[in-house]
């Protein structure tokens, strides 16, 4: 999948709040109550990625879950990471 510029980026950021675009790739983070809460998060992304074959790089440390997408094989963000985000968004405010 083709790798969108910059500006295309920034474009689709503008609808996707929390989120930022750094080195080629776009990041964001949550604050939960507690672990089990993350972690519950952590596993329904899980699922969804493995759903998409589109898979985050994150980290979490008790309650806080860090997120950046990127698609590898095209070195750095495409139309995919776009689509995940948006999922996350949808699980995350889910609850
Ligand atoms: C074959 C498989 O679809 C690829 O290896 C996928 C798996 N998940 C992936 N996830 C992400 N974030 N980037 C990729 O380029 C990627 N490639």
């Amino acid at each position: 999948m083709e790798k969108l510029s910059e500006e295309a980026i920034n474009k689709k950021l503008e609808t996707l709040e929390g989120w930022k675009y750094a080195k080629n790739a776009i990041h964001t983070s949550f604050q939960f109550n507690n672990f089990k809460d993350a972690f519950t998060v952590m596993t329904r992304i899980a699922f969804e990625a493995e759903a998409q074959q589109h898979h985050p790089n994150w980290g979490n440390v008790y309650n806080e879950l860090e997120i950046s997408l990127s698609t590898h094989d095209a070195g750095g963000v495409t139309e995919k990471d776009f689509k995940l985000a948006n999922a996350i968004e949808e699980i995350v405010e889910a609850g």
